[in-house]
């Protein structure tokens, strides 16, 4: 019954197994990894366009000081954009996949991060989407993105277009997301950052959780939910390795909350 009320469910929309129930979690031993978009706040018509619950800093900065300093933000976002959407919160961010973190403070970056090839990816796919209506391009430190959202029929132009750029561009990777695509640097993925996290000292030894909604977090789900001790959440519908699964992003803030202290 306490699962059902905070959305928890067992096989939505007949999208693979799940488990209704979760282990109680002690926060203080845990590290509590949170995807931003799509499992914190709504997916919105474009990326600016998101709204931020008033109450999300304020529990963020509460489960942060529960588990000791160890919630760590893990998104495709900029640092940049973390900062301007949750002012509040001043703790650890992974940004653009894992080309950025953000620790006490201090941003490190990937070596291409405003590289001259990443300005010239940007400007190029700046000056497709300026040539189809209803594509947007989204320029990133690390990378660049195009979104489709508004005109899904133009989807196989979009992943054309990125597709060549990725084949005459070494060191960058092609990955698809919700209505988007986006080129990154090889190698960057939020799997293999917070398996970085997971072994670094204060993490070490922690019960790994994970909550994440789209097919880019898929591979850290999966990392989370192999480790024994791991819990790894499925914010929304689709196929998923995820152990447990949560309706959408309100059932995923009331979960933290009732974990913070904070619901019931
Ligand atoms: O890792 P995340 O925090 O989930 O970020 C993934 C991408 O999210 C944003 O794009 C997505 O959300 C937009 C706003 O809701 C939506 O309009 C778009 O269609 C989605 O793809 C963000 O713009 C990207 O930079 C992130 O990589």
């Amino acid at each position: 019954m306490y699962y059902e009320m905070i959305g928890f469910m067992a096989e939505p929309h007949g999208d693979g197994p799940c488990e209704v129930e979760l282990p109680q979690i002690d926060l203080a031993n845990s590290a509590l990894f949170l995807d931003f978009d799509g499992t914190l706040v709504d997916i919105a018509d474009t990326p600016d366009s998101v709204s931020v619950p008033s109450d999300l800093p304020d529990l963020l900065k509460t489960l942060n000081e529960a588990t000791g300093g160890k919630l760590v933000i893990v998104t495709g976002r900029p640092v940049a954009d973390v900062s301007r959407f949750l002012g509040g919160f001043e703790g650890h961010v992974i940004g653009c996949h894992g080309a950025e973190d953000r620790v006490d403070g201090e941003v490190r970056r990937h070596p291409l991060a405003y590289s001259d090839v990443v300005k010239r990816l940007g400007d190029m796919v700046e000056a497709f989407a300026a040539t189809h209506d209803g594509l947007l391009a989204e320029r990133k430190p690390t990378g660049v993105v195009i979104h489709f959202r508004q005109v899904p029929e133009q989807e196989p132009d979009a992943y054309t277009f990125l597709h060549a750029l990725e084949q005459s561009h070494e060191g960058f990777d092609l990955h698809h997301s919700k209505m988007a695509y986006e080129l990154r640097p090889a190698g960057i993925s939020k799997d293999a950052s917070i398996q970085r996290v997971m072994e670094s000292e204060g993490f070490a030894g922690r019960r790994p959780i994970f909550f994440g909604d789209d097919v880019t977090d898929e591979p850290a789900l999966a990392w989370v939910s192999a480790r024994t001790d791991g819990i790894a959440v499925k914010v929304g519908t689709g196929d998923t390795s995820a152990g447990f699964r949560v309706h959408d992003t309100a059932s995923a803030r009331q979960a933290l909350k009732i974990w913070a202290g904070l619901g019931s």
